[in-house]
């Protein structure tokens, strides 16, 4: 159906955007990770993450999303980056 179709390519176009920020954002916390592991600092910041939930539920509040499921997502990103930053801090240098 045409008038689906249309819709379909613009929700897979706004995907690629999604993921487009999103690796752009693990490109970011990749080196936040490497000067966590220069100065020894713990890979989870609670009062940072406090602040961050915060203004993504205020953000979702403003776009008429559900604040539990923007939340939900991020944590979920956020999650991963820990990890990375875990794997990172624990690598020796080449
Ligand atoms: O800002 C930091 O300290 C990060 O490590 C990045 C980040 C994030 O992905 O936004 C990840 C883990 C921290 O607990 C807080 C925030």
């Amino acid at each position: 159906m045409h008038e689906l179709d249309g819709l379909r390519t613009r929700i897979d176009s706004i995907d690629e955007q999604i993921i487009q920020l999103l690796a752009e954002r693990f490109r970011v916390t990749e080196d936040v990770g490497l000067i966590k592991k220069r100065y020894q600092l713990q890979a989870v910041d609670p009062q940072r993450e406090a602040a961050q939930a915060e203004n993504f539920r205020a953000l979702a509040r403003a776009h008429q999303l559900n604040p539990d499921l923007v939340q939900h997502i991020f944590s979920c990103v956020i999650q991963e980056v820990v990890s990375r930053h875990r794997i990172l801090s624990i690598t020796p240098e080449k």
